[in-house]
Protein backbone atom coordinates (compact mmCIF):
# COMPACT_ATOMS: atom_id res chain seq x y z
CA UNK A 1 0.00 0.00 0.00
CA UNK A 2 2.78 2.29 0.55
CA UNK A 3 3.35 2.54 -2.86
CA UNK A 4 0.17 3.48 -3.71
CA UNK A 5 0.15 6.20 -1.35
CA UNK A 6 3.04 7.68 -2.76
CA UNK A 7 1.49 8.57 -5.83
CA UNK A 8 -1.51 9.87 -3.78
CA UNK A 9 0.40 11.93 -1.14
CA UNK A 10 1.49 14.57 -3.48
CA UNK A 11 3.76 16.41 -0.80
CA UNK A 12 5.98 13.94 0.62
CA UNK A 13 5.44 12.91 4.17
CA UNK A 14 7.09 15.53 6.89
CA UNK A 15 6.91 18.25 3.93
CA UNK A 16 5.37 20.94 4.95
CA UNK A 17 3.46 23.05 2.32
CA UNK A 18 3.92 26.78 2.64
CA UNK A 19 1.54 27.99 5.19
CA UNK A 20 -0.09 31.40 5.24
CA UNK A 21 1.23 33.62 7.86
CA UNK A 22 -0.89 34.05 10.82
CA UNK A 23 -3.36 37.97 10.64
CA UNK A 24 -2.01 38.97 13.22
CA UNK A 25 1.62 38.13 12.10
CA UNK A 26 0.12 39.67 8.80
CA UNK A 27 -0.67 43.15 10.54
CA UNK A 28 2.56 43.52 12.32
CA UNK A 29 4.28 43.05 8.41
CA UNK A 30 1.52 45.54 7.16
CA UNK A 31 3.29 49.11 7.83
CA UNK A 32 0.17 51.06 7.05
CA UNK A 33 -1.89 48.90 9.21
CA UNK A 34 0.03 49.24 11.74
CA UNK A 35 0.70 52.84 11.85
CA UNK A 36 -2.66 53.93 11.43
CA UNK A 37 -3.20 51.60 14.21
CA UNK A 38 -1.08 52.96 16.45
CA UNK A 39 -2.56 56.46 15.48
CA UNK A 40 -6.13 55.23 16.65
CA UNK A 41 -4.89 53.62 19.74
CA UNK A 42 -2.95 57.36 20.51
CA UNK A 43 -6.53 59.09 20.25
CA UNK A 44 -8.49 56.78 21.66
CA UNK A 45 -6.67 56.58 24.80
CA UNK A 46 -5.95 60.27 25.42
CA UNK A 47 -9.78 60.50 25.46
CA UNK A 48 -10.05 57.92 27.70
CA UNK A 49 -8.06 58.85 29.60
CA UNK A 50 -8.92 62.61 29.43
CA UNK A 51 -10.14 63.36 32.76
CA UNK A 52 -6.34 62.64 33.90
CA UNK A 53 -4.86 64.26 31.18
CA UNK A 54 -6.95 67.58 31.16
CA UNK A 55 -9.16 69.58 33.41
CA UNK A 56 -12.47 70.81 33.42
CA UNK A 57 -13.76 71.12 29.94
CA UNK A 58 -16.89 73.16 31.08
CA UNK A 59 -14.91 75.24 33.41
CA UNK A 60 -14.93 78.99 31.89
CA UNK A 61 -12.77 81.49 33.02
CA UNK A 62 -14.12 84.87 31.04
CA UNK A 63 -10.74 86.97 31.94
CA UNK A 64 -8.78 84.32 29.49
CA UNK A 65 -10.96 84.49 26.43
CA UNK A 66 -9.21 83.84 23.40
CA UNK A 67 -6.01 83.81 25.85
CA UNK A 68 -2.44 82.17 24.63
CA UNK A 69 -1.02 78.84 25.76
CA UNK A 70 0.42 78.98 29.38
CA UNK A 71 1.50 75.98 31.46
CA UNK A 72 -1.16 73.05 31.85
CA UNK A 73 -3.19 74.83 29.08
CA UNK A 74 -1.08 74.32 26.45
CA UNK A 75 -3.81 75.39 22.98
CA UNK A 76 -5.17 78.27 25.17
CA UNK A 77 -8.41 79.16 25.83
CA UNK A 78 -11.57 79.51 23.64
CA UNK A 79 -14.26 82.72 23.10
CA UNK A 80 -15.90 81.96 26.75
CA UNK A 81 -12.01 81.45 28.24
CA UNK A 82 -12.39 77.21 28.29
CA UNK A 83 -9.31 75.25 28.44
CA UNK A 84 -9.45 74.67 24.70
CA UNK A 85 -7.31 71.12 25.48
CA UNK A 86 -9.56 69.77 27.70
CA UNK A 87 -12.52 69.98 25.40
CA UNK A 88 -10.58 68.04 22.82
CA UNK A 89 -10.29 65.84 24.85
CA UNK A 90 -13.69 65.62 26.15
CA UNK A 91 -15.16 66.59 23.26
CA UNK A 92 -13.01 63.46 21.48
CA UNK A 93 -14.79 60.77 24.23
CA UNK A 94 -18.26 62.39 22.71
CA UNK A 95 -17.69 62.01 19.00
CA UNK A 96 -16.02 58.27 19.17
CA UNK A 97 -18.71 57.49 22.15
CA UNK A 98 -21.44 58.56 19.09
CA UNK A 99 -19.83 56.74 16.89
CA UNK A 100 -19.42 53.74 18.76
CA UNK A 101 -23.18 54.11 19.93
CA UNK A 102 -23.84 53.97 15.73
CA UNK A 103 -21.90 51.13 14.98
CA UNK A 104 -23.32 49.53 17.68
CA UNK A 105 -27.19 49.59 16.66
CA UNK A 106 -25.77 49.02 12.73
CA UNK A 107 -24.03 46.02 13.73
CA UNK A 108 -26.25 44.47 15.75
CA UNK A 109 -29.46 45.01 13.44
CA UNK A 110 -27.35 44.60 10.26
CA UNK A 111 -25.14 41.12 10.67
CA UNK A 112 -27.98 39.14 12.73
CA UNK A 113 -30.63 40.02 9.65
CA UNK A 114 -27.50 39.18 6.72
CA UNK A 115 -27.08 35.72 8.30
CA UNK A 116 -30.54 34.89 8.59
CA UNK A 117 -31.64 36.43 5.03
CA UNK A 118 -28.54 34.68 3.38
CA UNK A 119 -28.69 31.36 5.14
CA UNK A 120 -32.50 30.98 5.19
CA UNK A 121 -33.67 32.86 2.35
CA UNK A 122 -37.55 33.02 1.54
CA UNK A 123 -39.58 35.17 3.22
CA UNK A 124 -37.61 36.85 5.75
CA UNK A 125 -34.66 37.23 2.66
CA UNK A 126 -37.40 39.16 0.66
CA UNK A 127 -38.73 41.57 3.66
CA UNK A 128 -34.79 42.05 4.99
CA UNK A 129 -34.05 43.37 1.34
CA UNK A 130 -37.47 44.90 0.61
CA UNK A 131 -36.53 46.92 3.99
CA UNK A 132 -32.83 47.52 3.74
CA UNK A 133 -33.54 49.30 0.41
CA UNK A 134 -35.87 51.57 1.47
CA UNK A 135 -33.80 52.72 4.62
CA UNK A 136 -30.74 52.92 1.77
CA UNK A 137 -32.85 55.03 -0.11
CA UNK A 138 -33.60 57.36 2.30
CA UNK A 139 -31.52 60.62 2.80
CA UNK A 140 -29.69 60.36 5.69
CA UNK A 141 -29.45 64.22 6.44
CA UNK A 142 -32.59 64.82 6.18
CA UNK A 143 -33.79 61.77 8.31
CA UNK A 144 -31.34 63.05 11.47
CA UNK A 145 -32.56 66.52 11.23
CA UNK A 146 -36.84 65.16 11.02
CA UNK A 147 -35.19 62.51 14.11
CA UNK A 148 -33.64 66.13 15.88
CA UNK A 149 -37.08 68.17 15.05
CA UNK A 150 -39.01 65.33 16.83
CA UNK A 151 -36.82 63.75 19.40
CA UNK A 152 -35.37 67.07 20.57
CA UNK A 153 -31.12 67.77 20.82
CA UNK A 154 -30.17 64.65 21.85
CA UNK A 155 -26.70 63.26 20.58
CA UNK A 156 -27.28 59.96 21.53
CA UNK A 157 -30.66 59.16 20.48
CA UNK A 158 -29.48 60.66 16.87
CA UNK A 159 -26.70 58.49 16.59
CA UNK A 160 -28.44 55.37 17.28
CA UNK A 161 -31.02 56.97 14.24
CA UNK A 162 -27.59 56.81 12.64
CA UNK A 163 -27.00 53.17 13.23
CA UNK A 164 -30.09 52.33 11.69
CA UNK A 165 -29.53 54.52 8.50
CA UNK A 166 -26.53 52.44 8.04
CA UNK A 167 -27.02 49.19 9.28
CA UNK A 168 -28.40 47.71 5.64
CA UNK A 169 -24.83 48.40 4.55
CA UNK A 170 -23.58 45.69 6.96
CA UNK A 171 -26.71 43.60 5.95
CA UNK A 172 -25.98 43.55 2.24
CA UNK A 173 -22.71 42.90 2.89
CA UNK A 174 -23.60 39.74 5.24
CA UNK A 175 -26.58 38.95 2.81
CA UNK A 176 -24.12 38.49 -0.11
CA UNK A 177 -21.54 36.49 1.28
CA UNK A 178 -23.55 34.22 3.42
CA UNK A 179 -25.82 33.50 0.17
CA UNK A 180 -22.63 32.45 -1.77
CA UNK A 181 -21.86 30.17 1.48
CA UNK A 182 -24.59 28.44 1.83
CA UNK A 183 -24.50 27.02 -1.50
CA UNK A 184 -20.90 25.36 -0.78
CA UNK A 185 -20.65 22.07 -0.84
CA UNK A 186 -18.79 21.80 2.46
CA UNK A 187 -21.81 23.60 3.99
CA UNK A 188 -24.14 20.47 3.12
CA UNK A 189 -21.15 18.28 4.36
CA UNK A 190 -21.85 19.62 7.76
CA UNK A 191 -25.42 19.14 7.59
CA UNK A 192 -24.71 15.65 6.06
CA UNK A 193 -22.62 15.29 9.23
CA UNK A 194 -25.63 15.99 11.60
CA UNK A 195 -24.23 19.70 12.74
CA UNK A 196 -27.38 21.97 13.25
CA UNK A 197 -27.94 25.21 11.78
CA UNK A 198 -26.68 27.44 14.43
CA UNK A 199 -23.99 25.09 15.16
CA UNK A 200 -23.12 25.65 10.80
CA UNK A 201 -24.01 29.59 10.98
CA UNK A 202 -21.26 30.09 13.77
CA UNK A 203 -18.36 28.13 12.77
CA UNK A 204 -18.55 27.52 8.88
CA UNK A 205 -19.90 30.60 8.19
CA UNK A 206 -19.53 33.87 10.54
CA UNK A 207 -15.81 32.71 9.69
CA UNK A 208 -15.98 33.74 6.41
CA UNK A 209 -18.26 37.26 6.82
CA UNK A 210 -15.71 38.19 9.82
CA UNK A 211 -13.38 39.81 7.97
CA UNK A 212 -15.71 41.68 5.28
CA UNK A 213 -17.31 42.66 8.63
CA UNK A 214 -14.01 44.00 10.22
CA UNK A 215 -13.62 45.99 7.40
CA UNK A 216 -16.42 47.96 7.33
CA UNK A 217 -16.25 48.67 10.72
CA UNK A 218 -13.30 50.98 10.56
CA UNK A 219 -15.10 52.30 6.62
CA UNK A 220 -17.79 53.13 9.17
CA UNK A 221 -16.86 54.42 11.91
CA UNK A 222 -15.09 56.85 9.76
CA UNK A 223 -18.64 57.56 8.31
CA UNK A 224 -20.27 58.17 11.67
CA UNK A 225 -17.83 60.60 13.25
CA UNK A 226 -18.17 62.68 10.08
CA UNK A 227 -21.84 62.72 9.71
CA UNK A 228 -22.10 63.24 13.83
CA UNK A 229 -19.19 66.13 13.32
CA UNK A 230 -21.46 67.48 10.75
CA UNK A 231 -24.61 67.42 12.74
CA UNK A 232 -23.14 69.42 15.81
CA UNK A 233 -21.42 71.80 13.12
CA UNK A 234 -24.73 72.41 12.00
CA UNK A 235 -25.41 72.99 15.78
CA UNK A 236 -28.09 69.95 15.55
CA UNK A 237 -26.53 67.79 18.45
CA UNK A 238 -27.21 68.36 21.75
CA UNK A 239 -25.42 71.67 22.35
CA UNK A 240 -24.22 71.75 26.00
CA UNK A 241 -21.72 68.64 25.35
CA UNK A 242 -18.05 69.29 24.18
CA UNK A 243 -17.52 67.38 20.49
CA UNK A 244 -15.59 68.27 17.94
CA UNK A 245 -17.93 69.22 15.74
CA UNK A 246 -19.45 71.64 18.35
CA UNK A 247 -15.77 73.34 18.66
CA UNK A 248 -16.03 73.65 14.83
CA UNK A 249 -19.32 75.45 15.22
CA UNK A 250 -17.60 77.49 17.95
CA UNK A 251 -14.44 78.11 16.22
CA UNK A 252 -16.24 79.07 12.80
CA UNK A 253 -18.14 81.62 14.48
CA UNK A 254 -15.08 83.38 15.77
CA UNK A 255 -13.13 82.41 12.37
CA UNK A 256 -11.77 86.01 12.23
CA UNK A 257 -10.48 86.69 15.36
CA UNK A 258 -8.86 83.44 16.01
CA UNK A 259 -8.60 81.29 13.06
CA UNK A 260 -6.42 78.62 14.74
CA UNK A 261 -9.25 77.50 16.75
CA UNK A 262 -10.61 75.38 13.64
CA UNK A 263 -7.33 73.48 13.55
CA UNK A 264 -7.41 71.94 16.92
CA UNK A 265 -11.13 70.20 16.15
CA UNK A 266 -10.21 70.00 12.37
CA UNK A 267 -7.28 68.02 12.98
CA UNK A 268 -8.53 65.20 15.37
CA UNK A 269 -11.43 65.23 13.24
CA UNK A 270 -8.99 64.60 9.78
CA UNK A 271 -6.20 62.07 11.48
CA UNK A 272 -9.06 59.84 13.44
CA UNK A 273 -11.20 59.51 10.16
CA UNK A 274 -8.46 59.32 7.79
CA UNK A 275 -6.48 56.79 10.34
CA UNK A 276 -9.73 55.07 10.21
CA UNK A 277 -10.21 54.79 6.22
CA UNK A 278 -6.08 53.92 5.85
CA UNK A 279 -7.29 51.06 8.55
CA UNK A 280 -9.35 49.65 7.39
CA UNK A 281 -7.72 49.46 3.26
CA UNK A 282 -4.84 47.42 5.02
CA UNK A 283 -7.12 45.45 6.73
CA UNK A 284 -8.66 44.56 3.68
CA UNK A 285 -4.86 43.42 2.48
CA UNK A 286 -4.47 41.92 5.86
CA UNK A 287 -7.53 39.53 5.99
CA UNK A 288 -8.59 39.01 2.67
CA UNK A 289 -5.85 38.75 0.24
CA UNK A 290 -3.29 36.32 2.24
CA UNK A 291 -6.00 35.65 4.39
CA UNK A 292 -9.41 32.67 4.29
CA UNK A 293 -9.26 31.67 0.82
CA UNK A 294 -12.79 33.05 -0.73
CA UNK A 295 -15.22 29.92 -0.99
CA UNK A 296 -14.45 28.48 -4.51
CA UNK A 297 -17.39 28.69 -6.55
CA UNK A 298 -19.74 25.91 -6.13
CA UNK A 299 -19.18 23.05 -9.00
CA UNK A 300 -22.24 23.29 -10.62
CA UNK A 301 -24.11 20.14 -9.88
CA UNK A 302 -24.52 18.56 -13.85
CA UNK A 303 -28.04 18.87 -15.08
CA UNK A 304 -28.01 17.11 -18.45
CA UNK A 305 -30.19 15.60 -20.11
CA UNK A 306 -30.56 12.20 -21.48
CA UNK A 307 -34.70 8.58 -21.66
CA UNK A 308 -37.64 3.46 -17.98
CA UNK A 309 -38.92 -0.06 -15.83
CA UNK A 310 -38.20 -2.71 -13.34
CA UNK A 311 -36.62 -2.15 -9.68
CA UNK A 312 -36.15 -4.01 -7.37
CA UNK A 313 -38.93 -6.16 -5.98
CA UNK A 314 -41.62 -4.05 -4.83
CA UNK A 315 -42.51 -6.27 -2.13
CA UNK A 316 -40.06 -7.17 0.89
CA UNK A 317 -38.21 -4.29 1.70
CA UNK A 318 -34.36 -4.23 2.86
CA UNK A 319 -33.36 -3.44 6.45
CA UNK A 320 -31.26 -0.68 5.92
CA UNK A 321 -32.23 1.35 2.83
CA UNK A 322 -35.36 0.51 1.18
CA UNK A 323 -36.81 2.91 -1.20
CA UNK A 324 -39.97 2.76 -3.15
CA UNK A 325 -42.01 4.91 -5.66
CA UNK A 326 -39.67 8.19 -5.00
CA UNK A 327 -40.24 10.90 -7.48
CA UNK A 328 -38.23 14.14 -7.17
CA UNK A 329 -39.79 17.31 -8.06
CA UNK A 330 -38.65 20.86 -9.07
CA UNK A 331 -40.93 23.64 -9.73
CA UNK A 332 -44.77 23.87 -8.42
CA UNK A 333 -47.94 23.53 -10.13
CA UNK A 334 -48.13 23.25 -13.91
CA UNK A 335 -44.61 23.60 -14.32
CA UNK A 336 -43.29 21.11 -11.94
CA UNK A 337 -41.10 18.91 -13.25
CA UNK A 338 -40.04 15.32 -12.24
CA UNK A 339 -36.58 14.93 -12.48
CA UNK A 340 -36.57 11.42 -10.70
CA UNK A 341 -39.75 8.65 -11.39
CA UNK A 342 -40.97 5.96 -9.62
CA UNK A 343 -37.40 4.56 -8.15
CA UNK A 344 -37.49 1.73 -5.83
CA UNK A 345 -33.93 0.71 -4.44
CA UNK A 346 -32.96 -1.51 -1.70
CA UNK A 347 -29.63 -1.59 0.06
CA UNK A 348 -28.97 -5.13 2.62
CA UNK A 349 -26.71 -4.77 5.50
CA UNK A 350 -23.20 -5.20 4.45
CA UNK A 351 -24.13 -5.24 0.55
CA UNK A 352 -23.12 -2.80 -2.28
CA UNK A 353 -25.20 -1.63 -4.35
CA UNK A 354 -24.45 0.65 -7.94
CA UNK A 355 -26.47 3.60 -8.88
CA UNK A 356 -25.08 3.53 -12.54
CA UNK A 357 -26.52 5.95 -15.50
CA UNK A 358 -25.46 8.24 -17.43
CA UNK A 359 -24.95 11.98 -16.75
CA UNK A 360 -28.38 13.65 -15.58
CA UNK A 361 -30.04 10.59 -15.48
CA UNK A 362 -31.19 11.24 -11.68
CA UNK A 363 -28.42 9.39 -9.85
CA UNK A 364 -27.48 12.03 -7.87
CA UNK A 365 -30.92 13.29 -6.97
CA UNK A 366 -31.81 9.73 -6.00
CA UNK A 367 -28.32 9.91 -3.34
CA UNK A 368 -29.62 13.19 -2.08
CA UNK A 369 -33.26 12.49 -1.85
CA UNK A 370 -31.79 9.53 0.82
CA UNK A 371 -29.62 11.87 2.98
CA UNK A 372 -32.31 15.14 2.73
CA UNK A 373 -29.93 17.65 1.06
CA UNK A 374 -31.80 17.86 -1.92
CA UNK A 375 -30.73 21.86 -4.03
CA UNK A 376 -33.09 24.50 -3.32
CA UNK A 377 -36.49 23.91 -5.43
CA UNK A 378 -35.79 20.43 -5.11
CA UNK A 379 -38.04 17.92 -3.20
CA UNK A 380 -39.77 14.66 -3.01
CA UNK A 381 -42.95 14.85 -4.06
CA UNK A 382 -43.79 10.74 -3.66
CA UNK A 383 -42.91 8.02 -2.23
CA UNK A 384 -41.02 6.42 0.55
CA UNK A 385 -37.03 6.27 1.97
CA UNK A 386 -36.74 3.87 4.91
CA UNK A 387 -33.36 3.90 6.23
CA UNK A 388 -32.76 1.75 9.23
CA UNK A 389 -36.39 1.30 8.97
CA UNK A 390 -37.16 5.12 9.93
CA UNK A 391 -39.48 6.86 7.27
CA UNK A 392 -37.36 9.91 6.38
CA UNK A 393 -39.64 11.78 3.75
CA UNK A 394 -41.21 14.42 6.07
CA UNK A 395 -39.16 13.76 9.16
CA UNK A 396 -38.46 16.61 11.09
CA UNK A 397 -35.09 18.24 10.41
CA UNK A 398 -34.05 17.32 14.40
CA UNK A 399 -35.00 13.49 13.63
CA UNK A 400 -33.43 13.55 10.12
CA UNK A 401 -30.14 15.20 12.21
CA UNK A 402 -29.61 12.53 14.33
CA UNK A 403 -29.68 10.04 11.33
CA UNK A 404 -27.46 11.29 9.43
CA UNK A 405 -23.47 11.28 10.53
CA UNK A 406 -24.76 8.48 13.00
CA UNK A 407 -26.82 5.46 10.47
CA UNK A 408 -25.80 7.06 7.08
CA UNK A 409 -22.89 9.12 6.00
CA UNK A 410 -21.45 10.27 2.83
CA UNK A 411 -18.60 10.69 0.67
CA UNK A 412 -19.23 13.15 -1.87
CA UNK A 413 -17.79 13.51 -5.55
CA UNK A 414 -15.43 16.33 -4.98
CA UNK A 415 -13.66 16.48 -1.62
CA UNK A 416 -12.03 19.86 -1.95
CA UNK A 417 -15.03 21.97 -2.02
CA UNK A 418 -16.32 19.74 0.63
CA UNK A 419 -13.83 20.77 3.39
CA UNK A 420 -14.08 24.52 4.29
CA UNK A 421 -10.74 26.32 3.60
CA UNK A 422 -11.05 28.45 7.03
CA UNK A 423 -10.40 25.17 9.02
CA UNK A 424 -7.77 23.11 9.90
CA UNK A 425 -8.15 19.37 8.53
CA UNK A 426 -8.58 17.77 11.98
CA UNK A 427 -10.83 20.91 13.32
CA UNK A 428 -12.82 19.48 10.79
CA UNK A 429 -12.88 16.16 11.92
CA UNK A 430 -13.10 16.58 15.35
CA UNK A 431 -16.25 18.66 15.58
CA UNK A 432 -19.13 16.11 14.49
CA UNK A 433 -17.25 13.70 16.29
CA UNK A 434 -17.34 15.83 19.79
CA UNK A 435 -20.94 17.01 18.89
CA UNK A 436 -22.64 13.32 18.19
CA UNK A 437 -20.58 10.81 20.31
CA UNK A 438 -20.00 13.35 23.23
CA UNK A 439 -16.18 13.38 22.98
CA UNK A 440 -13.66 15.11 24.84
CA UNK A 441 -11.97 17.38 21.96
CA UNK A 442 -8.88 15.18 22.93
CA UNK A 443 -10.39 12.10 22.79
CA UNK A 444 -11.69 13.48 19.54
CA UNK A 445 -8.46 14.40 18.25
CA UNK A 446 -6.95 10.73 18.98
CA UNK A 447 -9.93 9.34 17.26
CA UNK A 448 -9.00 11.34 14.49
CA UNK A 449 -5.67 10.51 14.37
CA UNK A 450 -6.58 6.88 14.22
CA UNK A 451 -9.23 7.52 11.67
CA UNK A 452 -6.79 8.99 9.29
CA UNK A 453 -4.50 5.89 9.81
CA UNK A 454 -7.22 3.59 8.67
CA UNK A 455 -7.48 5.49 5.61
CA UNK A 456 -4.36 4.92 4.83
CA UNK A 457 -2.78 8.45 5.37
CA UNK A 458 1.18 8.16 5.70
CA UNK A 459 1.63 11.11 8.08
CA UNK A 460 -2.23 11.33 9.77
CA UNK A 461 -0.53 14.26 12.09
CA UNK A 462 0.63 16.42 9.64
CA UNK A 463 -2.41 15.82 7.68
CA UNK A 464 -4.79 16.94 11.00
CA UNK A 465 -2.57 20.14 11.46
CA UNK A 466 -2.66 20.98 7.57
CA UNK A 467 -5.35 23.27 5.85
CA UNK A 468 -7.12 22.00 3.11
CA UNK A 469 -5.11 23.61 0.70
CA UNK A 470 -2.11 22.04 1.86
CA UNK A 471 -3.15 18.20 0.88
CA UNK A 472 -3.87 16.95 -2.50
CA UNK A 473 -7.09 15.83 -3.89
CA UNK A 474 -6.74 11.82 -3.22
CA UNK A 475 -5.99 12.72 0.54
CA UNK A 476 -8.98 15.18 0.65
CA UNK A 477 -11.29 12.19 -0.19
CA UNK A 478 -9.47 9.61 2.47
CA UNK A 479 -9.90 12.26 5.06
CA UNK A 480 -13.61 12.97 3.70
CA UNK A 481 -14.11 8.76 4.08
CA UNK A 482 -12.53 8.99 7.64
CA UNK A 483 -14.90 11.78 8.44
CA UNK A 484 -17.71 9.60 7.09
CA UNK A 485 -16.48 6.69 9.61
CA UNK A 486 -15.72 8.83 12.34
CA UNK A 487 -19.46 8.12 13.85
CA UNK A 488 -19.56 4.40 12.53
CA UNK A 489 -22.46 4.79 10.54
CA UNK A 490 -23.92 1.24 8.85
CA UNK A 491 -24.87 2.91 5.58
CA UNK A 492 -22.37 5.12 3.12
CA UNK A 493 -23.47 6.94 -0.05
CA UNK A 494 -20.86 7.79 -2.00
CA UNK A 495 -21.53 10.09 -5.07
CA UNK A 496 -19.29 9.42 -7.62
CA UNK A 497 -16.24 9.17 -4.71
CA UNK A 498 -13.75 8.81 -7.67
CA UNK A 499 -14.78 11.07 -10.44
CA UNK A 500 -12.88 14.05 -9.40
CA UNK A 501 -9.39 12.33 -8.51
CA UNK A 502 -6.29 10.96 -11.34
CA UNK A 503 -7.03 7.47 -12.55
CA UNK A 504 -4.28 6.33 -10.17
CA UNK A 505 -5.89 7.96 -7.07
CA UNK A 506 -9.29 6.43 -7.83
CA UNK A 507 -7.91 2.77 -8.28
CA UNK A 508 -6.82 3.23 -4.17
CA UNK A 509 -9.56 5.12 -3.27
CA UNK A 510 -11.82 1.87 -4.45
CA UNK A 511 -9.33 -0.03 -2.71
CA UNK A 512 -9.73 1.75 0.47
CA UNK A 513 -13.69 1.81 0.34
CA UNK A 514 -13.56 -1.82 -0.81
CA UNK A 515 -11.55 -2.64 2.33
CA UNK A 516 -13.34 -0.32 5.07
CA UNK A 517 -16.83 -1.58 3.78
CA UNK A 518 -15.71 -5.22 4.15
CA UNK A 519 -14.17 -4.62 7.46
CA UNK A 520 -17.23 -2.48 8.88
CA UNK A 521 -19.59 -4.65 7.34
CA UNK A 522 -21.20 -1.22 5.66
CA UNK A 523 -24.14 -1.17 2.97
CA UNK A 524 -22.92 0.99 0.30
CA UNK A 525 -25.10 2.76 -2.03
CA UNK A 526 -22.63 3.58 -5.08
CA UNK A 527 -23.74 6.36 -7.11
CA UNK A 528 -21.25 6.06 -10.48
CA UNK A 529 -21.33 6.36 -14.38
CA UNK A 530 -18.49 3.68 -14.41
CA UNK A 531 -19.36 0.07 -15.24
CA UNK A 532 -15.98 -0.73 -14.19
CA UNK A 533 -16.33 0.28 -10.60
CA UNK A 534 -19.50 -0.61 -10.57
CA UNK A 535 -18.07 -4.72 -11.60
CA UNK A 536 -15.15 -4.06 -9.23
CA UNK A 537 -17.32 -3.26 -6.33
CA UNK A 538 -20.96 -3.82 -6.50
CA UNK A 539 -23.06 -6.62 -5.65
CA UNK A 540 -26.52 -5.34 -7.38
CA UNK A 541 -26.80 -2.50 -9.70
CA UNK A 542 -29.53 -0.30 -10.64
CA UNK A 543 -29.23 1.30 -14.02
CA UNK A 544 -31.19 4.62 -14.13
CA UNK A 545 -32.07 6.63 -17.42
CA UNK A 546 -34.29 9.53 -17.80
CA UNK A 547 -35.07 9.89 -13.45
CA UNK A 548 -36.07 5.79 -13.94
CA UNK A 549 -34.39 2.63 -12.77
CA UNK A 550 -34.36 0.97 -15.71
CA UNK A 551 -33.15 -2.52 -14.67
CA UNK A 552 -32.18 -3.93 -11.69
CA UNK A 553 -30.54 -7.10 -10.28
CA UNK A 554 -26.46 -8.84 -9.63
CA UNK A 555 -23.73 -6.76 -10.77
CA UNK A 556 -22.58 -10.04 -12.94
CA UNK A 557 -25.92 -10.70 -14.64
CA UNK A 558 -26.78 -7.14 -14.99
CA UNK A 559 -23.20 -6.61 -17.02
CA UNK A 560 -23.10 -10.09 -18.91
CA UNK A 561 -26.93 -10.82 -20.02
CA UNK A 562 -28.05 -7.07 -19.63
CA UNK A 563 -32.02 -7.05 -20.51
CA UNK A 564 -32.56 -3.59 -20.82
CA UNK A 565 -31.85 -1.94 -24.13
CA UNK A 566 -30.72 1.44 -22.59
CA UNK A 567 -28.21 -1.14 -20.23
CA UNK A 568 -26.89 -2.52 -23.71
CA UNK A 569 -26.25 1.04 -24.57
CA UNK A 570 -24.70 1.57 -21.75
CA UNK A 571 -22.25 -1.38 -21.92
CA UNK A 572 -21.54 -1.24 -25.51
CA UNK A 573 -20.66 2.12 -24.74
CA UNK A 574 -17.63 1.02 -22.42
CA UNK A 575 -16.80 -1.30 -25.25
CA UNK A 576 -16.85 0.96 -27.59
CA UNK A 577 -14.64 2.85 -25.26
CA UNK A 578 -11.99 -0.29 -25.33
CA UNK A 579 -8.02 -0.08 -26.00
CA UNK A 580 -7.46 0.38 -29.49
CA UNK A 581 -6.39 -2.22 -31.53
CA UNK A 582 -2.68 -2.83 -31.97
CA UNK A 583 -1.12 -1.06 -35.52
CA UNK A 584 -1.05 -3.33 -38.29
CA UNK A 585 2.22 -5.21 -39.17
CA UNK A 586 2.31 -6.19 -43.01
CA UNK A 587 3.14 -9.86 -42.91
CA UNK A 588 6.66 -11.52 -44.12
CA UNK A 589 6.97 -14.29 -46.49
CA UNK A 590 9.70 -16.79 -45.46
CA UNK A 591 12.66 -15.06 -46.70
CA UNK A 592 11.11 -11.71 -44.74
CA UNK A 593 10.24 -9.52 -47.47
CA UNK A 594 7.61 -7.87 -47.12
CA UNK A 595 4.20 -9.56 -48.40
CA UNK A 596 2.73 -7.14 -50.83
CA UNK A 597 -1.53 -6.14 -50.12
N1 LIG B 1 -31.32 22.36 -8.94
C1 LIG B 1 -31.96 21.77 -9.95
N2 LIG B 1 -33.04 22.33 -10.51
C2 LIG B 1 -33.71 21.74 -11.52
N3 LIG B 1 -33.35 20.55 -12.06
C3 LIG B 1 -32.26 19.96 -11.55
C4 LIG B 1 -31.51 20.51 -10.48
N4 LIG B 1 -30.48 19.67 -10.19
C5 LIG B 1 -30.59 18.65 -11.05
N5 LIG B 1 -31.66 18.81 -11.86
C6 LIG B 1 -32.09 17.91 -12.94
O1 LIG B 1 -32.22 16.62 -12.39
C7 LIG B 1 -31.83 15.66 -13.35
C8 LIG B 1 -30.96 14.63 -12.67
O2 LIG B 1 -29.77 15.28 -12.18
P1 LIG B 1 -28.68 14.48 -11.33
O3 LIG B 1 -27.72 15.47 -10.81
O4 LIG B 1 -29.36 13.59 -10.36
O5 LIG B 1 -27.99 13.62 -12.45
P2 LIG B 1 -26.84 12.55 -12.28
O6 LIG B 1 -27.33 11.29 -12.89
O7 LIG B 1 -26.39 12.47 -10.87
O8 LIG B 1 -25.74 13.19 -13.19
P3 LIG B 1 -24.19 13.46 -12.87
O9 LIG B 1 -23.50 12.16 -12.94
O10 LIG B 1 -23.79 14.37 -13.97
O11 LIG B 1 -24.16 14.11 -11.52
C9 LIG B 1 -31.12 16.40 -14.47
O12 LIG B 1 -31.91 16.33 -15.62
C10 LIG B 1 -31.03 17.80 -14.02
O13 LIG B 1 -31.33 18.66 -15.07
Amino acid sequence: MSEALTSDNHLPAGAAAPRRAKPVRRFLRNPQAVISALVLGVVGGAVLLAPLLSTDPGAAELSKAFAGAEPGHPLGFDSAGRDVWSRLLHGGRNTLGGALIALAVALSIGVPSGLVAGYYGKWFDAVANWAGNFVMALPAMVVLLASRAILGPTMWVLMVVLGVLVAPSFFRLVRGIVATVRGELYVDAARVSGLRDRRIIARHVLIVVRAPIIIQIALVAGIAISLQAGLEFLGIGSGDLPTWGAMLNEAFQNVQRSPLFMLWPGLALGITSAALVLLASALRDVLEDGGTPPPRPRAARRARVSAPTTSDSAGARAALLSVRDLAVSYGSGASAVDVVRGVDIDVAEGEVVGLVGQSGSGKSQTAFSVLGILPEGGRVSRGSILIAGTEVVGLPEKRYRALRGGVVAYVPQEPMTNLDPAFTVGGQLVEPMRLRLGLSRKAAAERALELLRQVEIADPRRVFDAYPHEISGGMAQRVLIAGAMSCDPKLLIADEPTTALDVTVQAEVLELLRRLQAERGLGVLLVTHDLGVVADLCDRVAVMNAGRIVETGRTAQVLTRPQDPYTRTLIEAVLDDAPARPAWVAPRAADGAEVPA
